[in-house]
């Protein structure tokens, strides 16, 4: 299932958030949105999991327009892990991944042995079956990271949004969770900060800057010292990954302001 932005703006306290903004995610792609703090990334990914509705512009979940859907259609359709995926009571992590099986279910339906299995790999996938009798609120923050994409990844749908899903993990389950992601086959629209992570996980890369793409592509095509120059203010060198072949970026100091 592909997603696509068109022309999409979001004004909020008289400002432009984002502007014109054209994106397109094609069908079991992994697309990146980089771009420095407050560029547009988060309010970007907001309008696609319908937390905000733009001013202007078309937000197309398989080509349905995503604010047209029920709450249900378009949860089976679409995850996100946010930056404010939270839970606030004690649940237990094995609870917390069931709740991403709420899409599938009645109001009040019971749990079904399908469930459980989906919520008990879901929780292996991402190297937390461990923790599933745990409180979630004891858990660390990597932890807890772990079991929010084990719950997106329960809920079984075809696109997955994830604003910074790698916030939190040590770099063994940084790399972990671009893989499973990866190798999951679904439609992926993450936010990320670490370029060379972006670089190495996704297919395309569209770079924000004061809320318009500035540069899209692959990210050989993307990741230029020329574009790091200009959007992140920071002289870079580029290279390529010994093994993968993927641009990784060796950074200097700060350009002068
Ligand atoms: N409701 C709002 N009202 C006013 N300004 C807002 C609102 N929401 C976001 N902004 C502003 O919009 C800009 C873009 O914010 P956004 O969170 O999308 O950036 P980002 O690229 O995700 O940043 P970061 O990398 O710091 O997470 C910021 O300047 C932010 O302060």
């Amino acid at each position: 299932m592909d997603v696509e932005l068109t022309d999409v703006t979001v004004t909020a306290a008289g400002r432009r958030l984002i502007s014109d903004l054209r994106l397109r995610v094609p069908s079991g792609a992994v697309v990146g949105l980089v771009g420095p703090n407050g560029s547009g990334k988060s309010t970007t990914l907001r309008c696609v999991y319908r937390a905000l509705r733009p001013s202007a512009g078309r937000v197309l979940l398989g080509g349905d327009d995503v604010f047209a859907l029920s709450l249900r259609d378009s949860a089976r359709r679409l995850a996100a892990l946010t930056q404010d995926s939270h839970v606030e009571f004690d649940f237990t992590v094995a609870e917390v991944v069931t709740m991403g099986r709420s899409p599938h279910k009645g109001l009040v339906g019971p749990d079904t042995d399908q469930d459980r299995e989906i919520c008990a790999e879901a929780l292996r996938r991402v190297g937390a079956a461990h923790l599933a009798a745990r409180s979630f609120l004891t858990l660390s923050g990597g932890e807890r990271q772990r079991v929010l994409i084990a719950r997106a990844l329960a809920q079984r749908p075809a696109v997955l949004v994830l604003d910074e899903p790698t916030n939190h993990l040590d770099i063994r389950h940084q790399l972990e969770v671009l893989a499973l992601v990866r190798q999951a086959g679904l439609t992926v629209l993450a936010a990320l900060h670490d370029l060379n992570l972006a670089a190495a996980a996704c297919d395309r890369l569209y770079v924000l800057a004061e809320g318009r793409v500035v540069a899209s592509g692959t990210p050989e095509e993307v990741l230029t010292p020329e574009v790091v120059a200009e959007v992140f203010g920071v002289r870079a060198h580029v290279v390529a990954h010994p093994t993968s072949g993927a641009p990784q970026l060796i950074f200097d100091a700060p350009l002068p302001r």
